[in-house]
C-alpha cells in the first residue's frame, strides 16, 4: 500500500544533469526546519498577486513575498533574522552573496507554479539561484525548452537545498505541478542576486 506520510520519501529521476542542478536533502535538520516552516508561515505578510494570461487577469495560485536589500525593488521587505540565517547557510554552497529572496507559500495541492524559467534581465543572463524548501514534499519538474521529452523530477524534501546553476534558466524550464493527492503546506525560498 502506498505510504501516506507527511513528507514522502526521497527520490529523483535518474541521470539528473548535475552540471545544472545540485540537490542536498537534509541540508537543514528536521527540528530547525519544523520551527522555520512554522515561523515563515505565520510571520510573513503573504500576498496573492495577479498574473496576465492571454489578456485575462488571474490570481497567482500560491502566496508570495519578497525580502532583501530594500532599495532594489519596490515592495521588498528588509531581511529578517531567520532569512539572514538561511542565507548564511546557502551562500558558501552557491559561492554568491545574494541580495534578495522570493518566498513562495503552497497552501495545498491546488497551489502551484506553472512552467517557467527565472531569466529576468535584472538577474543577468546566467543567474545562479539557491532554493530551500520546508514542509510538504513536492515534485520539482524540469524540462528542456528545445525538447520537452527530456525531463526530470526531484522530490524537494523538508529542509532540502537545491542549487540551480548557471545555464539552467537559459535552456530549461521548471514547475511545481498541482496535485490531486492531499498536500500539506510548503514554503520555498529562492535566493537571487539582482544586479
Ligand atoms: O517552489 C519551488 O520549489 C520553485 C519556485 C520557483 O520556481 C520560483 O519561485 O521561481
Ligand atoms: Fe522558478
Amino acid at each position: 500500500m502506498e505510504q501516506l506520510s507527511f513528507f514522502a520519501e526521497a527520490g529523483q529521476s535518474r541521470g539528473l544533469p548535475t552540471e545544472l542542478l545540485k540537490y542536498l536533502p537534509g541540508f537543514i535538520d528536521a527540528q530547525t526546519s519544523d520551527a522555520l516552516l512554522k515561523k515563515l508561515i505565520s510571520d510573513t505578510p503573504w500576498k496573492q498577486s495577479t498574473q496576465k494570461l492571454w489578456d485575462k487577469m488571474y490570481l497567482t495560485p500560491r502566496l508570495t513575498c519578497w525580502y532583501g536589500e530594500t532599495e532594489r525593488t519596490a515592495g521588498t521587505l528588509p531581511w529578517t533574522p531567520e532569512l539572514l540565517y538561511i542565507k548564511s547557510l546557502v551562500e558558501p554552497l552557491a559561492a554568491i552573496k545574494f541580495n534578495s529572496v522570493l518566498l513562495n507559500y503552497y497552501r495545498d495541492g491546488n497551489d502551484s507554479v506553472a512552467w517557467h524559467s527565472d531569466k529576468e534581465s535584472i538577474m543577468g543572463s546566467q543567474p545562479v539561484i539557491a532554493s530551500v524548501s520546508f514542509g510538504q514534499v513536492r515534485n520539482f519538474d524540469i524540462r528542456n525548452k528545445a525538447n520537452h521529452k527530456e525531463h526530470y523530477s526531484i522530490k524537494l524534501e523538508h529542509g532540502s537545498f537545491l542549487l540551480m546553476k548557471a545555464g539552467l534558466q537559459e535552456n530549461w524550464e521548471h514547475r511545481i505541478a498541482k496535485s490531486v493527492k492531499p498536500m500539506k503546506p510548503r514554503v520555498n525560498l529562492t535566493f537571487r542576486l539582482i544586479i
